[in-house]
């Protein structure tokens, strides 16, 4: 398994391209199951989870091609199965459920993997094609979906917010025989680029932004083009790495509008921020680092996937600064490996409090999930000596080009294959 190495301390500057969105570039993905024309994509970023998609999609019969930035998916779907062996170390596979039964009134999803940061249940999104006339069972570890003819619409109330929730039944409302309404659905800049890339394919979902989305289902979808939005979580990354390193930092193609709360909370932690349409710069340079208290909740609110990068940040600053996690009952296990380099950071419930160091120092510390691996990369900048993060498969599913990029910043992190 390839590991890390980082040497410490050092100051990230510079400037940063920051990639296309993979928590939008896999549903958009899983949506060009709904449609047997080609589709063109862009800003689709290189990562494990795309690469997984891909073969995914291609193993159900669809030709992928890859020319000059831009991801072709053309042909016929021949096979409503999503494997085991592909969907295991994915979330986002649940997203070929939606997709398949609208499209072929049947699917076989494996139930999938992903970061283990709490039991992940897929009640509603099974519940909700349920009211939409799909016969579920769940045996082998499958989820298995059959309807005969078309899905009907439905309204659908969803107890919970749910990002792939509400986009695998919007994807299924789109092709169903007339309207669905979705209510309490998920406002997350992910869901919304989703719904504008099907609706580019002849889709008509209205509300998009909102917490009702209104779908009016169409026989077909058609194919076109979409380019991908930037990565926010990818970008707050880079920025928190900025801020905890005393650094100057400014990440190009990225998108300020969707990073609201986290920019806030970047300001109150005594950075200076500017933006432009498509750049954010953060400065800290000479600047004293202050604890800020989040509480993770679904977007608009602080983000969860930007909650272990923020503990980090809570971690080094001077004073006490408290974060709670409402998403996720297991997403404190970057907390233990951060305190084996030095932080003082207690767990009380879902609530991390953050007391400051002196110093954080070097060690050797395992990724247990994709943003806890990002955290503990930054934290290697700030420490003083070397820090091995063992295990990072889990950030190349969601970091493009992780080591050059901070690499390029001036950080020092080398990757060791193994
Ligand atoms: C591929 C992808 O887009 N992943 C993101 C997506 O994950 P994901 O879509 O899996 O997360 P959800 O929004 O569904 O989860 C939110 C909460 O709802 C619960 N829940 C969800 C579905 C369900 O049927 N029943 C249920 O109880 C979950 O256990 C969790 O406590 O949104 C999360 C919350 O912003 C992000 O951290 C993930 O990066
Ligand atoms: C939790 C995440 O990913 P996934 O839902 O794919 O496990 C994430 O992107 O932070």
């Amino acid at each position: 398994m390839d590991k890390f190495i980082i040497q410490g301390p050092c100051r990230l500057a510079g400037e940063v391209t920051i990639s296309g969105a993979k928590n939008a570039a896999l549903p958009i993905l899983f949506g060009t199951l709904l449609c047997d024309e080609a589709v063109h994509l862009s800003n689709v970023p290189k990562l494990k989870d795309v690469d997984t998609t891909l073969q995914l999609l291609a193993s159900m019969g669809l030709t992928v091609v890859e020319s000059d930035g831009v991801i072709v998916i053309s042909g016929a779907v021949n096979s409503h199965i999503a494997p085991y062996e592909l969907v295991r170390t994915m979330r986002a596979s649940i997203l070929a459920l939606g997709p398949l039964v609208a499209r072929f009134g049947k699917a076989d999803v494996s139930l999938p993997g992903g970061c283990a940061i709490g039991a992940r249940p897929v009640n509603l999104h099974i519940h909700g094609l349920e009211q939409m006339g799909a016969e579920i069972r769940v045996e082998d570890g499958y989820i298995k979906a059959r309807v005969d003819g078309r899905l009907k619409g439905a309204h659908i109330l969803m107890d919970m917010v749910s990002v792939t929730g509400t986009e695998n039944l919007m994807m299924a409302a789109v092709l169903a025989e007339g309207r669905t309404i979705i209510e309490n659905a998920a406002r997350e800049p992910e869901v919304v680029d989703l719904a504008h890339f099907l609706n580019t394919l002849g889709a008509k979902i209205q509300g998009i932004g909102q917490d009702t989305l209104i779908i009016d289902g169409v026989e077909a979808l058609h194919g076109g083009e979409y380019s991908v939005q930037p990565d926010r979580i990818e970008t707050g990354t880079f920025l928190v790495g900025a801020a905890v390193t005393g650094g100057d930092v400014t990440c190009r193609n990225t998108a300020p509008h969707l990073l609201e709360a986290v920019l806030v909370k970047l300001k109150e932690a005594g950075a200076e921020i500017e933006t432009g349409a498509d750049w954010i710069r953060l400065n800290m340079t000479d600047r004293v680092l202050k604890p800020v208290d989040i509480k993770t909740a679904p977007y608009p609110a602080f983000p969860t996937d930007m909650q272990a990068q923020f503990t980090v940040l809570n971690a080094v600053a001077k004073g006490v600064g408290r974060v709670t996690e409402t998403i996720f009952e297991n997403r404190f296990m970057h907390v233990p490996e951060l305190n084996r380099m030095g932080a003082r950071i207690e767990l009380n419930g879902n609530m991390a409090i953050c007391d400051d160091t002196e110093q954080l120092t070097g060690a050797t510390v395992m990724a247990t999930d994709l943003r806890a691996s990002a955290s503990l990369v930054l934290a290697g900048f700030v420490a003083e000596g070397t820090t091995t993060v063992d295990r990072i498969y889990h950030i190349d599913r969601g970091y493009e080009f992780i080591e050059d990029k901070l690499s390029a910043l001036g950080g020092k992190i080398e990757r060791i294959k193994g």
